[in-house]
């Protein structure tokens, strides 16, 4: 019997991955009939993008208290875009089986891309509680992000149907070409945690709950997705095309840290406008606005983790 949930919806995206969710889908619900039990779960394909928030949406009232997606970090954001509609105390857990090609969230929830592993993880995992963010009307569990990071990921999808490639070499590919072609420098205003307006010029400024975006660039290395404040990461001019692009490869790795550049803040709330449109990321997914209003949740979801040990519990 699994620690954390006595009944498990499974909501699984057939198209992540370049079409393998389906079969992956099949395989763990094999794994999960022989680890707990057929009637201990159900699985349920998306037909549509968007079905997943509706989906769980209803779970709660259909009596599943915890909620799995199956896929990437566009699936894993709509279960929890739908979780987040139902009262904090009816709100079942969520959970994730990743499958998808950056996998940046399942990165902070400690989840192996090995499925097999991934369902041993689920059955024997525990519970935690994380933060999960705002922007506008749309919320978000790793990453927002505003320019050229945003337009490398939102590249990083029309260039995968094209070319097949998935994870780091995906995003290291689209980078390169975007460094190159598309650094465009914006003015902005930020507002934090309803302070004095603060302006400045930017490349890309990105709000984390995890660390990493972009299928595991850590641009966020102190991120903790539990302490009620996102990581702010502001890359400032000057920056040649040849710096920038070094300062990219170097975030890889977190390497990125020491440059004069690169600026940090904390806060839990943001309101933030630019003087021109521009690209912008909420966990993989355009998103399209004038102005930005973000907030966190604290620990406003409960998530399955990785068993770590009576030792590792707070
Ligand atoms: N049945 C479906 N048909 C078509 N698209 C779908 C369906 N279900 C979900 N989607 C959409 O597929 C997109 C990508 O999904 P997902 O993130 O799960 O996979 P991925 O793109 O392979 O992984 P990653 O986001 O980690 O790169 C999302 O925008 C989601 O809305």
């Amino acid at each position: 019997m699994s620690h954390c949930f006595r009944k498990l919806l499974i909501i699984a995206n057939p198209v992540a991955q370049n079409g393998e969710g389906k079969a992956c889908a099949y395989r763990a619900r094999a794994l999960l009939a022989s680890a707990l039990g057929e009637d201990s779960f159900v699985l349920e394909f998306t037909e549509r993008p968007g079905q997943a928030s509706d989906i769980a949406a209803r779970a709660a009232s259909r009596g599943f208290d915890c909620v799995c997606a199956l896929g990437g970090d566009g699936i894993a954001n709509e279960v929890a875009c739908g979780l987040m509609e139902v009262p904090a105390g009816e709100r079942p857990a969520f959970a994730l089986l990743p499958v998808g090609s950056g996998n940046d969230y399942a990165r902070t929830l400690g989840m192996s891309t090995d499925l097999p592993t991934a369902v041993l993880q689920l059955c024997d995992g525990e519970l935690r509680s994380h933060d999960v963010g705002k922007c506008n009307d749309r919320w978000f569990l790793e990453t927002l992000s505003f320019g050229l990071d945003a337009a490398i990921a939102l590249d990083t999808v029309e260039r995968r149907v094209r070319t097949g490639k998935t994870g780091t070499m995906l995003y290291l590919q689209s980078g390169i070409d975007q460094l190159l072609h598309h650094m465009d420098l914006r003015r902005y205003t930020a507002v934090l945690d309803g302070g004095e307006p603060v302006c400045g010029e930017s490349y890309l400024f990105a709000v984390q709950i995890g660390q990493t975006y972009g299928g595991g660039f850590r641009i966020c290395p102190d991120a903790a997705p539990d302490d009620g404040l996102f990581d702010i990461c502001i890359a400032h001019p000057p920056l040649t095309r040849f710096s920038g692009t070094f300062i990219f490869l170097m975030a890889k790795d977190a390497h990125h840290t020491r440059f004069k550049q690169i600026e940090f803040r904390r806060a839990a709330s943001i309101d933030l406008r630019f003087d021109a449109p521009l690209p912008v990321q909420i966990d993989g997914e355009a998103l399209v606005a004038d102005s930005y209003h973000i907030s966190i949740a604290p620990r406003a979801l409960r998530v399955v983790v990785p068993y770590q040990g009576e030792s590792a519990r707070s």
